[in-house]
């Protein structure tokens, strides 16, 4: 075995394609979202969602940020919510928010496009391959950190494009264990899994997460994949980079 005992994969630029998520899962979204809600409006998980959304909300109004809009949930009616509700994921959409309640309420309605077979997971050739070499008979794990919500996560990778996933995985961890920017999130991860920071290697396509991970003592490598942002002066030469994750290891 290499010295790395646990893969930790972002996924977003990383197994999978920028353009599937911005052309295909967030279209799903803005498409389908109003039928959904008046379709599925007494479903008790997605009330919890919409509990969520209007929480964030509250606290984004509160923090002066102009474009939520505050949601009544005891005095408004379900029309009017759901009008509201559709105004907030669009925007938070718009500027790709990285926050648990929208990132809940995707993951939620995901899961009906992919069960219908509407959506299917979009994995990379060497990616999906890789998964699989590191994990089979080596004792190597491999784990996703994504800020898409677990639910997301099982979904894409147990709807993909290379066949359920999911038994090479070991564990997901969303952004409920803290923000993908910011080291302490990967030293709790670590500290979960139970192995040391250093052997845990990190892959993914924002140089922001590379560098909180690296401060963590993760080892790290930048995901280079056609569409992802260019990697900074400050960065490029700093962190090892693949675009095949075949040559890695
Ligand atoms: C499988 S989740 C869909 C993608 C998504 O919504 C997302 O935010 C992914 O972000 P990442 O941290 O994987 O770059
Ligand atoms: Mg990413």
């Amino acid at each position: 075995m290499s010295d790395y005992e646990i893969v930790l994969l972002d996924i977003e630029g990383t197994t999978t394609p920028i353009s599937f998520v911005h052309d295909v899962l967030f279209p799903y979204i803005s498409n389908n979202l109003q039928q959904f809600l008046s379709d599925n409006w007494n479903n008790a998980a997605l009330q919890q969602h919409i509990q969520a959304i209007a929480d964030q909300a509250d606290a984004d109004v509160q923090n002066g940020n102009k474009q939520a809009i505050a949601i009544d949930l005891d005095n408004e009616s379900p029309e009017e919510v759901q009008r509201k509700m559709i105004q907030n994921v669009r925007w938070q959409m718009a500027v790709d928010r990285k926050i648990a309640a929208l990132k809940g309420l995707q993951g939620f309605m995901w899961r009906s496009g992919y069960i219908s077979g509407q959506l299917l997971g979009v994995i990379y050739d060497d990616a999906a391959d890789a998964i699989k070499k590191w994990t089979e008979g080596t004792g190597r794990r491999v784990y996703i950190y994504s800020s898409g919500s677990v639910e997301a996560q099982k979904l894409i990778f147990g709807f993909s494009d290379h066949g359920d996933l999911l038994p090479f995985i070991s564990g997901h961890y969303d952004t409920n264990v803290g923000s993908k920017l910011e080291s302490n999130s990967y030293t709790r991860i670590a500290g979960d899994i139970g192995v040391e920071p250093e052997k845990i290697l990190f892959i993914s396509d924002n140089e922001n997460e590379i560098k909180a991970a690296d401060k963590a003592g993760l080892k790290t490598v930048v995901s280079v994949r056609p569409g992802n942002s260019e990697l900074s002066s400050d960065a490029s030469g700093r962190f090892r980079t693949s675009s095949n994750f075949l040559d890695l290891f």
